[in-house]
């Protein structure tokens, strides 16, 4: 399998090449901004210390400040660090909000570490880098392993050392039950990469006479991103036919319960043992039957060992990454349509937008309003480059998001 920044760098100098880039220019936006690496210890609960290595990457601020999650997984490294920085800048400038592309993580396992370490772990990566983000710089948010808790607490570690500083990170919490914005966190950006998912489906099966009713679907992972995106299609009456987690899989040819599995895994932490539909291998998640898989977890899911042996007619990339070159062939030549994560998976980034810059917050109708709006905005771009340069959805949108980002770059200048 080709590795995540080897892949990324592949597909950018594809679409460098589709849009005739000078290779000076090509070369410049291939290189990062800036690489941090940090190490973080910290001490666990029982006494003993536990190092980890934590990392960030500022990819291009060319067009704002730089933009990007934060994963705790154990697989968590430099190259992939940097190949989802690299995605970051070109997603952003897909969605055309002012913003470059970051991405950062700790190499860690988050369900190995109790509350008070993950908290601690977080505050000591949070003062390594807190010299080198920020709302003109570079705003963190929640990728795969944090969350809203995890924003709070860099909010509050940084403010120590800048001042109160709410816009230094996006995916805040809210309480939902008030919809009171307790820490400047936005309405709707929780759901809001399930929800833009949900949105760029739509518009892909529109244009082949599909709705989300007349399909079904598989989705990988039930965390963040993949559990609402459930949720919207179970309620536009699409029929979810099979599920997995890092704990087990559920299939049911009739369609799973999503409400009734939402509240099964808050109550047990895991999909393992739900009764509502039987319980499956893992691994064969992505070569189910179905017609829309959506792959909502780890990168390089895809690959040269499973491509061949998808049944979907459709992918939408709700994970960063999840499709290996070698897998893009296959399935391409197999005729399956991808939508790729830069522009699949964006409503996150969009909805964080919403939540620094409130143009659009306070309601969640019109948050929710807004980000389809910009999803429907995004696919439209998307086709045009495909009909102009008549290339694949993905190569549509990389030369989409590269265009703007060189064109910024070029207007800005280099210091002679
Ligand atoms: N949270 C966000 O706003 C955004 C997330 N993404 C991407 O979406 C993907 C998922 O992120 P989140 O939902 O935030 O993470 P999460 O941590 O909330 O959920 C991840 C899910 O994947 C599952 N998982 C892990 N390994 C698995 C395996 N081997 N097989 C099946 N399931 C497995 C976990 O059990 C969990 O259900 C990541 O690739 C992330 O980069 C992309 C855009 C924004
Ligand atoms: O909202 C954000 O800034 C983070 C989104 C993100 O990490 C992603 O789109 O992969």
């Amino acid at each position: 399998m080709m590795n995540a920044l080897a892949a990324t760098n592949r597909n950018f100098c594809h679409a460098a090449r589709i849009l005739g880039l000078d290779s000076r220019l090509e070369k410049s936006l291939l290189i990062p901004f800036r690489e941090i690496k940090v190490e973080c210890t910290i001490p666990k609960d029982d006494g003993t210390l536990a190092s980890y290595v934590g990392f960030r990457v500022q990819h291009d601020n060319a067009r704002g400040p730089m933009k990007g999650g934060i994963r705790y997984h154990p697989e968590v490294d430099h190259d992939e660090v940097n190949a989802l920085a690299q995605l970051m800048t070109w997603k952003t400038a897909v969605a055309d909000i002012p913003y470059g592309g970051a991405k950062g993580g700790i190499g860690c396992n988050p369900m190995d570490l109790s509350i008070t370490e993950l908290e601690r772990l977080t505050r000591v990566f949070t003062q390594k880098i807190q010299d080198l983000i920020g709302i003109h710089r570079d705003v963190p948010a929640p990728d795969l392993g944090t969350n809203a808790q995890t924003m709070a607490w860099i909010l509050d570690e940084y403010s120590k050392f800048q001042g109160h500083s709410p816009a230094v990170v996006t995916g805040k919490p809210i309480v939902s039950k008030s919809e009171r914005e307790d820490l400047g966190g936005s309405l709707g950006r929780e759901a809001a990469t399930g929800r833009g998912v949900v949105f760029a489906t739509e518009a892909l099966l529109a244009e082949y006479g599909k709705s989300i009713t007349d399909m079904k679907f598989a989705l990988q992972g039930f965390g963040n991103v993949g559990s609402w995106a459930a949720k919207f299609i179970h309620e536009k009456g699409g029929k979810v036919v099979a599920v997995s987690d890092v704990t087990g899989a559920v299939e049911n040819s009739i369609g799973i319960d999503i409400p009734a599995l939402i509240e099964y895994k808050e109550i047990n932490g895991t999909l393992k043992d739900f009764q509502g539909g039987d319980s499956m291998d893992l691994n064969d998640l992505l070569i189910h039957e179905c017609d829309v898989l959506i792959p909502c977890a780890l990168g390089g899911v895809l690959n040269k060992q499973n491509a061949a042996d998808v049944k979907a007619k459709f992918i939408i990339e709700g994970a960063n990454h999840p499709t290996d070159p070698e897998a893009d062939e296959i399935l391409s030549k197999k005729g399956v349509v991808i939508l790729p994560d830069i522009y699949a998976n964006s409503g996150g980034v969009t909805v964080s937008y919403f939540e620094t810059f409130k143009d659009s917050c306070g309601k969640e109708e019109k948050v929710n309003f807004e980000l389809q709006r910009y999803m429907k905005r995004a696919f439209r771009e998307i086709k045009a480059m495909c009909k102009l340069h008549d290339c694949s959805l993905r190569m549509g949108a990389f030369s989409l998001g590269v265009d703007r980002v060189a064109r910024a770059t070029l207007l800005r200048g280099w210091e002679a």
